[in-house]
């Protein structure tokens, strides 16, 4: 991941013209470009090389949740796309997060790129306390999500999807090489929106966040340019 800027933009946008000018324009504003769902769906494979072409890290955010075999053969789809980072959902359970690892590293090896990190999303930054326990989630979010955490390690993911709150237990929990990706982050002068579990990115970075992922505060903003930099100066301590 880029050190001197953490922050992945997620450019949630079906229309990939107005994804590949935001990129253009963010290019030495953020670390790297995330693209999901929806962009997939509406642009596949060919829409995701408008915007690896400018050469940043992409991280393919596809949140792949299945039975093993059918997730191993999406995975080796997402490495042939060259990510950096992509998704799988922790709930799928060992033998799916062991799956996705294996294919997303045999599939890399295969066409001699680097792998992408597999990173498992634990309990989605939209659900708090009661939304997490509505689905079946039972004890605290916070242990929900080190539990998950300790399975997807154990199962051969590079890292995990968790909130700013949960990032300095899951750092300690996990180690150094654990690859924390962090949406849910809000500057002060943001709207919160649907997400449920934020810190400013300021504060998600010192609790030790190695990617803060921000889509709205950027997109949305009068000046995506400008509010990626002065997300750049908060985080720099500006
Ligand atoms: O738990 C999760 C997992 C993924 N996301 C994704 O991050 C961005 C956040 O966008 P904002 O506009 O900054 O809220 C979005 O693409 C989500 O799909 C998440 O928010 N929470």
């Amino acid at each position: 991941m880029s050190s001197s800027n953490p922050v992945f933009v997620a450019l949630d946008t079906t229309d990939r013209g107005k994804a590949a000018d935001l990129a253009r324009r963010l290019l030495g504003h953020v670390g790297g470009f995330k693209l999901g769902l929806e962009y997939f769906v509406a642009q596949g494979p060919e829409g995701m090389a408008a915007v690896s072409e400018l050469g940043m890290p992409l991280f393919v955010d596809l949140k792949l949740h299945d039975i093993p075999n059918t997730v191993a053969a999406a995975m080796r789809g997402v490495a042939r796309l060259k990510a950096a980072i992509t998704t799988i959902h922790a709930s799928g359970g060992a033998a799916m997060i062991r799956a996705a690892a294996d294919a997303a590293r045999d599939e890399a090896a295969k066409l001699g790129v680097a792998p992408p990190k597999v990173v498992a999303v634990t309990i989605l930054t939209s659900l708090d306390q009661a939304g997490a326990e509505a689905v079946g989630f039972g004890g605290s979010v916070l242990d929900q999500v080190k539990r998950l955490a300790a399975l997807a390690q154990d199962n051969g993911a590079d890292g995990i999807v968790c909130s700013p709150l949960e990032v300095d237990a899951v750092r300690a929990q996990c180690g150094p090489g654990f690859t924390l990706v962090v949406p849910g982050i809000r500057p002060a002068w943001s709207e919160t929106g649907d997400q449920k579990r934020v810190m400013t990115p300021a504060e998600a970075k010192a609790r030790g966040a190695d990617v803060l992922v921000i889509g709205r505060p950027i997109l949305a903003a009068a000046d995506p340019v400008a509010a990626a930099g002065r997300i750049r100066d908060e985080l720099h301590g500006g």
